[in-house]
């Protein structure tokens, strides 16, 4: 393995997190879950749910109203030089070129700065080093603020929809550049995105907010593997009865087709398969009030008792 720092097992753990602006109601309430270091973890929820807000908190940029939230060992901010954030707007110095602003990069990360990977994403987009960032489309400048967040070979990346302006290719060649470049450096990664199929391929653990709330945490094979889509002549009810959780249910042509989180086997009679990572979160998304369900791994510990 390449990392020399003792890197902690856990990168994230939030503990009855919660955060208001001014007088308005909580954007995010009583959240609690750890993530997994080294994991590729999707950041994922509807308009306002409070993934930027999320992310802003754990990059120090912004103080949680109640909770606490633990980054890398640390209270958030402590370790800045480990951590990378790439927040919706992708703010960048217009005036800069895009070598002074690689450059600005290399000078406030001395100790870890990897000038090579940077200027490769660069390169890679066609981009003359050149030209100055006001210049630049709005894909192009996210393609520089990702050379520069992976620049800073961080242990943590906080993206917020680092994706969203790009192009069809040159999301999926960032994306894949993203993707090895965090296996090969064991890089925790939290992105948040709306386009879940694109997730499915590129992250292996899921966080899901909705009201404020996390509403589902864990391993995507762990979630998928807790849920089941199940088709047949029955009702919810028979369902509930045989203690599954019915999540989300609808009668079609061959009778009720659920995503249910089980309790045991599904009896016979129900035809059953294992549903998307999209299907999993739309359905989640319609049902608001579906309990939550973490994984032992995004469990956070349960909290020391002081004498
Ligand atoms: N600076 C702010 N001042 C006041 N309210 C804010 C501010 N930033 C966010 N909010 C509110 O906090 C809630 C969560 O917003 P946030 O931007 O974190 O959601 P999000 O999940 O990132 O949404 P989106 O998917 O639309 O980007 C929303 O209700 C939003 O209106």
């Amino acid at each position: 393995m390449s990392s020399t720092s003792t890197a902690p097992a856990v990168a994230l753990e939030a503990s009855g997190l919660g955060k208001r602006y001014g007088r308005q109601g909580a954007a995010l309430e009583d959240c609690s879950f750890r993530l997994p270091a080294g994991r590729i973890s999707a950041l994922v929820g509807p308009n306002g749910a409070g993934k930027s807000t999320l992310l802003a908190m754990a990059a120090g940029l912004l103080r949680p109203t109640s909770g606490t939230l633990t980054v890398l060992d640390g209270a958030p901010g402590e370790h800045r030089d480990r951590v990378a954030h790439l927040a919706q707007n992708k703010p960048l110095y217009p005036q800069l070129t895009i070598a002074e602003t690689l450059s600005m990069g290399a000078e406030l990360n001395p100790a870890r700065w990897d000038a090579a990977c940077a200027a490769r994403i660069v390169e890679q987009g066609g981009l003359d080093p050149k030209s100055r960032i006001r210049s630049l489309s709005g894909g192009q400048r996210t393609r520089v603020a990702l050379a520069l967040a992976l620049g800073k070979r961080p242990e943590l990346m906080l993206l917020d929809e680092p994706m969203a302006d790009l192009d069809p290719l040159a999301r999926h060649e960032l994306m894949g550049t993203l993707m090895a470049d965090a296996a090969e450096h064991g890089t925790t990664v939290l992105m948040s995105s709306h386009i879940v199929a694109e997730l499915a391929d590129a992250c292996d653990h899921l966080l899901l907010l909705g009201g404020g709330r996390v509403r589902l945490g864990g391993g995507i094979d762990d979630l998928l593997t807790a849920h089941t889509v199940v088709t047949g002549r029955g009702t919810p009810e028979d369902l509930t009865r045989r203690g599954h959780t019915v999540i989300e249910s609808r009668t079609a042509g061959r009778g009720l087709t659920a995503l249910v989180r089980r309790d045991g086997p599904v009896d016979e009679g129900w035809a059953t398969e294992e549903p998307s990572l999209e299907e999993l979160v739309l359905a989640h998304l319609r049902a608001p009030a579906a309990p939550a369900l973490l994984t032992p791994s995004t469990t956070p510990a349960p909290q020391a008792v002081t004498a």
